[in-house]
């Protein structure tokens, strides 16, 4: 499962939690400007923007599951199964796959808007990577710092939402999250008051009561109320740490731990990484399952004129700083 988000404070950071069972070989990658993009269908893309996110490489091309562009544009690719369909090619449409779309949206467009006219043009298809690479079913939250909109193509075709919310969970459709946060229209992060009924005498006995019923779990419907609540309630100063930590610590709301929730092959779905991008100075942090610490990797000091990709390991040993020794492990 996974959880994806936008929090706007001072800069415009984009939080991703990437949930799955195995590791699909994610590295922090950035790609130029100028980067060619040979495409199945449509002719050769050559990025406009350079982008930052996380991939796995085969050969010379990035499969992004998310990433940011240096003019603030985010997408972030999330399992759909059984929701996402891909068609045929068709005349008079732009045909891209789904491993293309990343590149295609981030290496054309600065925002949103201009995004959504070329996505209301397009036509997913049903074109794998490679034979040993099967589609991933997904949908995609986009977003810059004024507008956050979900792109599901489904069987009733491809659907544009606006997304209030500003968070992005797996299954059901969209629509669903949406009306189903009504659900939740009486928790309060205040103190609540008894309007159970003024005949009985009810009171609070601890703090946080007024989030009774946010619920617990960690399936699609309830990460998403959980992330809306603690995002859109979320308080911190304006500083880049604060909102840095802050996005971490909506993400880790939400994050799964391992043994919680096992496959229907008794596999456990974990949460991989998690990571913060500030859309505004282009700074990729992350974390990973085994080490907490956080690793920042920034794309403006790298050259986004170069002709190859820039491709990070991650940091993936558990590191911890002593306070009273001089080693660190
Ligand atoms: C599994 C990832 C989504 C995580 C998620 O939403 N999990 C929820 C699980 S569940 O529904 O709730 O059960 C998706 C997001 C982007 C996907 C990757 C990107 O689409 C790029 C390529 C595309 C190739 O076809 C497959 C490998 C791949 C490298 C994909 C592997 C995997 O399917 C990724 C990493």
């Amino acid at each position: 499962m996974c959880t994806s988000l936008k929090y706007v404070n001072g800069d415009c950071y984009f939080g991703r939690n990437l949930d799955l069972e195995y590791s699909f070989g994610e590295k922090v990658v950035i790609t130029p400007r100028g980067y060619k993009f040979e495409l199945r269908k449509e002719k050769m893309l050559n990025t406009k923007y350079a982008m930052i996110g996380m991939a796995t490489v085969a050969g010379k091309y990035p499969l992004y599951a998310e990433a940011v562009n240096e003019k603030g544009l985010y997408i972030a690719g999330l399992n759909f199964p059984g929701n996402a369909v891909y068609n045929d090619e068709t005349d008079g449409k732009l045909n891209i796959t789904p491993f293309e779309f990343i590149p295609w949206l981030l290496g054309n467009f600065a925002t949103v808007d201009e995004a959504e006219e070329s996505i209301k043009n397009i036509n997913l298809i049903n074109i794998n990577f490679a034979e040993n690479m099967t589609l991933a079913p997904l949908h995609w939250m986009i977003s810059d710092r004024e507008r956050c909109i979900v792109v599901e193509q489904r069987k009733d075709g491809l659907n544009i939402f606006e997304n209030e919310y500003n968070v992005l969970t797996n299954n059901p459709p969209f629509e669903y999250h949406r009306w189903n946060m009504n659900n939740y229209i009486n928790l309060t992060n205040t103190t609540p008051e008894n309007r159970f009924s003024q005949k009985l005498d009810l009171s609070t006995y601890s703090r946080g009561m007024g989030s009774i019923g946010l619920p617990g779990d960690v399936s699609s419907a309830s990460r998403f109320v959980r992330a809306v609540y603690n995002l859109s309630n979320s308080e911190s100063t304006k500083s880049e740490r604060s909102s840095v930590s802050q996005v971490f610590h909506v993400l880790d709301s939400v994050a799964m731990i391992r043994g919680a929730a096992l496959t229907p092959e008794g596999k456990s779905d974990m949460t991989r990484y998690s990571c913060c991008i500030n859309a505004d100075k282009g700074i990729y942090y992350y974390k990973t399952y085994e080490n907490c610490r956080i690793t920042a990797i920034d794309m403006n000091s790298e050259n986004i004129d170069g002709d190859s990709l820039t491709v990070f390991e991650l940091e993936r040993d558990l590191q911890i700083k002593y306070s009273n020794s001089k080693e660190s492990i």
